[in-house]
């Protein structure tokens, strides 16, 4: 077989860099396409890490640890019989601890203390600039809310709850900035 010319290696050159050129720009416009259709990202916004909750079997000595201990500041205990749940929350200048102890018999951190005799982290509360946006974006995305509306949470604003099995098993609150 004769051996190509300098022009033959030449065009072969440009015909392999236009085919790559081409490759990419495909890959590139098809994922603009397909995030474009699934998220329509301006409708609502991820905002702050308002508070990390820890669920503790006795919450006096829970809140007298943060309070004589670490010398932080700490509310006053506030039941909230809608959630089953006493609150204290744990002043920390960028963010809050939220200490949690079941209330009544249907609460919903019976079943997590039942497992965690010593308490542990329950859950992470982040707010959202449009928590009814962000509740129709997370229905389409088939994650499980686990109230049919958003309740009204320990701040006097809108809750909803993520379940954890659909967030690498974190049960994760957003609320309404
Ligand atoms: C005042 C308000 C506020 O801050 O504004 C609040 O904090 S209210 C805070 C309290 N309210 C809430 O938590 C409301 C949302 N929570 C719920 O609806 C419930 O607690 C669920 C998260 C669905 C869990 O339900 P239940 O206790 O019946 O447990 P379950 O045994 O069926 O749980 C199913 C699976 O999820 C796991 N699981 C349960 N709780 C979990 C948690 N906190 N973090 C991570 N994983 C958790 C279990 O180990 C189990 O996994 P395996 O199957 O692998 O064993």
């Amino acid at each position: 077989m004769a051996a190509p010319t300098g022009r033959a290696v030449a065009g072969a050159a440009r015909l392999l860099a236009r085919l790559q050129a081409t490759s990419f720009s495909i890959r590139t416009s098809s994922a603009t396409i397909s995030s474009a259709e699934k998220v329509p990202r301006s409708l609502w916004k991820l905002g702050r890490l308002n508070h990390v909750a820890i669920a503790v079997p006795d919450l006096e000595k829970a809140r007298s640890l943060y309070k004589d201990v670490l010398g932080a500041q700490v509310s006053e205990t506030v039941p909230l019989p809608e959630h089953g749940v006493y609150t204290v929350f744990v002043e920390l200048g960028n963010t809050k601890l939220e200490l949690l102890h079941p209330l009544g018999e249907r609460s919903p951190i019976a079943g997590f203390l039942q497992k965690n005799k010593a308490g542990g982290m329950h859950h992470v509360c982040i707010e959202v600039d449009d928590i009814t946006a962000a509740v129709a974006e997370l229905k389409k995305r088939k994650i499980r809310i686990l109230s049919e509306e958003p309740k009204i949470g320990a701040h006097g604003k809108p809750v909803i709850f993520l379940h954890p099995k659909d967030f690498h098993g974190v049960l994760v609150e957003l609320e309404q900035a």
